[in-house]
């Protein structure tokens, strides 16, 4: 048997899993509060105190990370690779705790990883990082050459719900067109076209829907416009696309539930903020399509906001003529973690090498 310790550091949260080769014994969701996390100017900054909760995590249940066969961490803002489980290296690494392609709270998975498996003796890897990319040479092309799309997305949860449904109706995951909707604080919907996500938007940076924290697509000259007319430094101008963006922006939450809750009190404004949302997801989805020329076998709502009936209710009406509408809600991602790593300890996958 082997015990494999699973980390998935989020922006207000850090979710860890206690699983016996594929089989769960014990998750935690451990929550940062936005004053705690305020005294760390960066999010590589907040290393120690992540650290620091995980370890005491860990004796709580009289566990050590030498009790364990493999550490792995949700793998963050890296070079684009292919889908898969990466052994976590130095270049990795280097990468990460320089935030060489963008800070992202998932940037800390493989550092925390890391750090743990040298303690412990063991292997660290990470498992479908948010730069999976499979996009077509087509999809990359936007309308200034200087400006390549990129792929940035909830690849873990998209993967492994997508996988997770394939096997429920007995077909395999590299046979079917399906096209994920992630509905959470970020919004990602991807085409997966027999096993590749050939299309999606790059949910961190301006691209798709807006999301309770996301800006999503927005006219280009008017936002330019607007960083240009308040002198808005570029971390600021991340900050608006990322962090707060949509209902936050709109509203002043990320919490859906919060926005519904508003909607049946009457608040008009809410409702119009929150159908606009669910507009663009449907939008969206339609546009998924075009990959595999409308031959959807299903489409799958997950995230958090999945849960919401009046919001795949709205869906369905919107897109139902495309394919059957699967809702699989909330995430799978510290499961994902440790089958990625089950599937490299017993030899039925081998890790891949990030250069
Ligand atoms: N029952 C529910 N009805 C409506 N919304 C819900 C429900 N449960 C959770 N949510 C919403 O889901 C969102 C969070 O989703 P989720 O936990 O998937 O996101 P996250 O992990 O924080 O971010 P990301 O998915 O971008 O990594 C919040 O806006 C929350 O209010
Ligand atoms: C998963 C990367 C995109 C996001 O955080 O919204």
């Amino acid at each position: 048997m082997f015990r494999i310790l699973t980390i998935n550091p989020g922006s207000t949260s850090t979710k860890i899993g206690i699983y016996e080769d594929t089989r769960e014994v014990l998750a935690q969701n451990l929550s940062h509060s936005a004053d705690e996390l305020a005294e760390f100017p960066t999010i590589t900054d907040q290393f120690d105190y992540r650290l620091g909760k995980i370890m005491d995590f860990l004796a709580a249940q009289n566990l050590s990370p030498r009790d364990f066969a493999a550490i792995v961490g949700r793998g963050g803002l890296l070079k684009p690779m292919v889908s898969g489980t990466y052994l976590i290296n130095e270049a990795m690494l280097d990468d990460l705790k320089h935030s060489r392609y963008g800070a992202h709270a998932s940037n800390l998975g493989a550092i925390l990883a890391a750090m743990l498996a040298k303690e412990a003796g063991c292997p660290a890897y990470i498992v479908d990082p948010v730069v999976v990319d499979e996009l077509e040479p087509v999809a990359r092309i936007t309308g200034r050459p200087e400006i390549e799309r990129r792929s940035i997305f909830h690849a873990l949860n998209q993967k492994a719900v997508a996988k997770r449904f394939a096997k429920s109706i007995n077909r395999p995951y590299e046979e079917l067109n399906l096209i994920v909707a992630h509905l959470g604080g970020g919004i990602s919907v991807g085409c997966h076209k027999q096993g590749r996500v050939v299309e999606v938007n790059n949910a961190l940076d301006g691209e798709g829907p807006f999301s309770p924290e996301r800006a999503g697509t927005m006219p280009a000259g008017q936002f330019a416009d607007l960083i240009l007319s308040e002198g808005l430094r570029r971390e600021m101008v991340a900050k608006m696309l990322a962090g707060k963006g949509g209902l936050v922006a709109h509203l002043g939450t990320n919490d859906a539930r919060e926005v519904e809750k508003r909607i049946a009190q009457g608040d008009k404004e809410a409702k119009l903020v929150y159908d606009a949302m669910i507009y663009q997801v449907a939008r969206a989805i339609a546009a998924a399509a075009v990959p595999v020329c409308g031959k959807v076998d299903h489409i799958l709502l997950t995230g958090g906001i999945a849960y919401s009936k009046y919001l795949t209710g709205k869906l369905e009406e919107y897109i139902g003529f495309i394919a059957p509408i699967v809702v699989l809600p909330g995430e799978n991602e510290l499961q994902a973690l440790a089958e990625g790593a089950y599937r490299v300890l017993t030899g039925e996958e081998q890790a891949k090498e990030y250069r």
